[in-house]
């Protein structure tokens, strides 16, 4: 109800207020829904055809036109699914075991030591308690078994790990699992952006890696983006592909590359708010603009739901932060681009979101959900841009949506060029089941459509002059190319884009 309530909220933002530009590209409502129905019905198709399909596009993108030696409809065909595990049960491995055990399939959950192991218990058995009170059926408790020994899921013929995002410590893992787990078991990794591939070689059976990507809280969100490295196979793809449709997901498979597509959209988008906060805009308003837009959370306020370590990890991974990294590096830039440290500050103060109880925002303690603007950061970014003669200015609403979204929808431009995404549909679908993009406005590629891409191009080109050191803003060649050849519909983009380079 409360996501009803939403979309009819966002469908109403006065148009004053939230610029015109908006206001073109809104959809009425049941036309929304019909957008999502039709997104839904796409992504619906058999997991075995789809693996095929992306089997032979792969092949393609390689050079070969035809299937891959040993690849038939038959050897494609998704295994089933009887006992599952999960590795690693924090924010996300508890809500994946959750999704798994409602849809009937016992599940071995597993943490690093008894003491986390207990309090994932209490979590995983509350939300299972929880749903009774909303649906009334008796919680699958026995389902679950718990455990804090990694041999324990020996029996699983699929397993989800969900530990840290660390690539040192998911390559043991892997390793590890590797040498526990049955043959043929299928070893999947809920990462939200690392290399699948380089997972997949920590193994014995590449070919059984993919990535099986969730959404932040798990057991609610719809979307399963589905990791298709370049070593998995058609069957181990539509074995993802189809446990996610078991699970009530929503599954898109896609390519491997650096935050898939999902994330690799989100980067910019939460960069560029940063970067509003640097320039004098506060979390509530850069959260404002977005909420009006549609979304169920902005981005700050959805940041501190997924919690901000995970992406200081992913950071301190690629060496963008962490000790010594700042030396010989100018203030404020990251291998010659502009770079917002704010959120790893913001970490470095224990300051990870609602996990505990304070990040963007503050709550009310550890695992709270209200989200109260808190005077310390207000504090914090004065201190902040005076420490960096930074002058702050009035950003206005439109200044921060722009800003935000035209970069998410540049970089959906250069994934469907990169080949990581099979077509526009599939990006929509991932933001509107995934993201919460407003259904109303049909997903952030649909968006632009809309909104004119001649227009997110100028938009583009504007901030871009004003904002040299930041790539992402520079307009990316297909959308130049789209705009050259007349903005075609959505539809025919796929004629434009010149080569086939497809990663799937
Ligand atoms: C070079 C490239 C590298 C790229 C790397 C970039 C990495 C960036 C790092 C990012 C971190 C990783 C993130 C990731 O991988 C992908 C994500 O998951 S991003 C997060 C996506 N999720 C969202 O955007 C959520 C948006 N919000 C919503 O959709 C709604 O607000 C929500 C569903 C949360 C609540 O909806 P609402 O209708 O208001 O709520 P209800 O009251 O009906 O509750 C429904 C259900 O949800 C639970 N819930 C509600 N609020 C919260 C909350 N704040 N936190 C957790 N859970 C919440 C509530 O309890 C209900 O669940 P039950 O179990 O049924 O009670
Ligand atoms: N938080 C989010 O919104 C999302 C996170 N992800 C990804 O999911 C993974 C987990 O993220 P979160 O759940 O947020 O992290 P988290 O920090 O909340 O939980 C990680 C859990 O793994 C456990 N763990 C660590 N090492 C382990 C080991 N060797 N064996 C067993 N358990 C171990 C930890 O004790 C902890 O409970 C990461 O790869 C992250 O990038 C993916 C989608 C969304």
């Amino acid at each position: 109800m409360a996501r009803v309530r939403q979309r009819a909220r966002g469908a109403m933002a006065p148009v004053a207020c939230v610029q015109a530009v908006q206001a073109a590209a809104t959809l009425p409502y049941k036309q929304g829904m019909q957008r999502e129905r039709e997104l839904m019905d796409t992504l619906f198709q058999s997991a075995q055809a789809r693996a095929m399909q992306y089997c032979f596009f792969s092949q393609r993108a390689a050079g070969k036109w035809s299937m891959p030696s040993g690849a038939s409809w038959e050897n494609s065909k998704p295994r089933p699914v009887h006992r599952a595990a999960v590795v690693g049960l924090g924010t996300m491995g508890r809500g994946i075991a959750v999704s798994l055990v409602r849809a009937g399939i016992p599940v071995v959950a597993v943490e690093m030591d008894a003491k986390q192991l207990e309090v994932a218990r209490q979590a995983v058995t509350a939300i299972l308690k929880r749903g009774v009170q909303k649906a009334g059926q008796e919680p699958p408790l026995e389902l679950l078994r718990f455990s804090v020994d990694l041999r324990d899921v020996r029996e699983a013929d699929l397993i989800i790990e969900a530990v840290f995002e660390d690539m040192g410590l998911k390559e043991r893992v892997f390793k590890e699992l590797s040498s526990v787990c049955q043959p043929d078991a299928l070893l999947c990794t809920n990462t939200s952006g690392l290399d699948v591939d380089r997972l997949a070689a920590a193994t014995r059976r590449p070919e059984l890696v993919v990535g099986m990507h969730f959404f932040a809280p798990a057991h609610v969100m719809k979307l399963l983006e589905v990791i298709y490295g370049p070593r998995s196979s058609p069957a181990a793809v539509a074995t993802a592909m189809q446990l996610g449709k078991r699970l009530g997901k929503v599954s898109v498979a896609v390519g491997n590359c650096p935050g898939f597509v999902g994330n690799r959209m989100l980067k910019p988008y939460m960069e560029q708010a940063g970067f509003l906060l640097e320039e004098g805009a506060t979390p509530e308003q850069v959260d404002r603009a977005l909420e009006e837009f549609g979304f169920p959370m902005g981005a700050f306020r959805m940041s501190d739901l997924a919690g901000l370590d995970v992406g200081w990890r992913g950071r301190k991974g690629l060496g963008l932060t962490g000790p010594g990294v700042t030396a010989g590096e100018l203030p404020l830039k990251r291998r010659g681009r502009r770079y917002s440290p704010l959120a790893d500050l913001l970490c470095e103060q224990g300051r990870f979101g609602q996990k505990t109880g304070r990040g963007w925002y503050l709550y009310d303690g550890p695992g709270g959900r209200a989200a109260k603007p808190d005077p310390w950061v207000l504090r914090f970014l004065e201190e902040y841009r005076s420490r960096h003669g930074l002058q702050a200015r009035p950003v206005s609403q439109q200044e921060a949506l722009e800003r935000c979204l035209y970069s998410l929808i540049n970089e959906g431009f250069r994934i469907l060029e990169d080949g990581i995404a099979a077509g526009p549909q599939d990006i929509d679908a991932i933001y509107v089941f995934g993201y919460g993009w407003p259904a109303h406005r049909g997903g952030p590629m649909f968006h632009a459509a809309a909104v004119g891409l001649s227009v997110i191009l100028e938009r583009l080109e504007h901030y871009h002059r004003a904002h040299l050191d930041i790539p992402q803003l520079q307009p990316s060649p297909l959308l130049r190319r789209l705009v050259a050849s007349g903005s075609p519909p959505l539809q025919k983009w796929r004629e434009v884009i010149r080569s086939v380079r497809s990663q799937l």
